[in-house]
């Protein structure tokens, strides 16, 4: 095993640079060696706010690593509006989410597109989170584990095993995602037992060993302990509950609250 457990704040459209570097302070005020010792902290703050992180973090030599919540399948060009993987390499971004559910539903992202991203994020030496789940629909259909392995077996098209080795997925179960409705744990993981069985499947046990699979959907700091205790959950990916630093915070500790 050996996994680091990664807690991922994806900000989504809040904060601007300024709050960014109020927040970051604030975390960085609370988080001590020890969290950082049993938990990666990433940040995902919007674009514009990714270089007053990077000079924060740099600066004051903090042990938060960030990361961005899209990028373009391009690297450069006439793609007004765009943001390339170059770019978020050069801010030192570790991260870059890929596939996140609101960019499939309100951007009509597709398996081919977040395909195309997922290797654009390789290319720039990045760590895609690629972000699969599914509808409440497919979830009452029972079809929850075929649609979400699809989504996976879309996703890592001509990805390398080398490559894959570093990948982390999150699984989000849309139905679960800022509604306060939070999947149980035996939910999280059946599904991301599957995805890690899928991986061993698309390429061998060694690269589904190494594989950070996150839950992500209502996380928060009262129900973080038993979802992470799952064999096959590595970690969260969490959004409303990563807009307070205090809450934040007590997410990263789950370790202390499990028995
Ligand atoms: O990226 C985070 C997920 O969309 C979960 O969001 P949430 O924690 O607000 O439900």
């Amino acid at each position: 095993m050996g996994r680091t457990p990664l807690i991922a704040g994806n900000w989504k459209m809040n904060f601007n640079h300024l709050e960014a570097i109020s927040h970051v302070q604030k975390l960085a005020f609370s988080l001590t060696d020890k969290d950082y010792d049993a938990v990666e902290v990433a940040v995902l703050p919007p674009f514009t706010d990714l270089r007053s992180v990077q000079t924060l973090v740099e600066g004051d030599k903090l042990r938060i690593v960030y990361g961005a919540q899209d990028l373009s399948v391009h690297d450069s060009g006439a793609y007004t509006g765009e943001v390339s993987g170059a770019m978020l390499a050069k801010l030192n971004c570790t991260y870059v989410l890929v596939g996140h559910s609101e960019r499939r539903q309100y951007h009509g992202e597709d398996d081919q597109l977040v395909n195309a991203k997922v290797l654009a994020a390789f290319r720039h030496s990045l760590t895609p989170i690629l972000c699969v789940g599914e509808g409440l629909e497919v979830r009452r259909a029972g079809e929850h584990i075929a649609h979400t392995l699809a989504q996976l077996d879309a996703a890592l098209g001509k990805v390398t095993a080398e490559q894959a080795k570093s990948l982390v997925v999150a699984y989000e179960p849309v139905w679960a995602i800022g509604t306060g409705e939070v999947a149980t744990p035996e939910d999280a993981q059946e599904v991301c037992g599957a995805l890690r069985t899928r991986l061993a499947e698309l390429y061998d046990g060694d690269v589904a060993e190494a594989v950070r699979i996150l839950y992500g959907g209502s996380v928060k700091s009262g129900n973080a302990a038993g979802i992470m205790a799952q064999p096959d959950v590595d970690g969260a990916l969490v959004g409303g509950a990563s807009l307070d630093p205090a809450e934040f915070v007590k997410i990263c500790r789950f370790g202390e609250n499990s028995n």
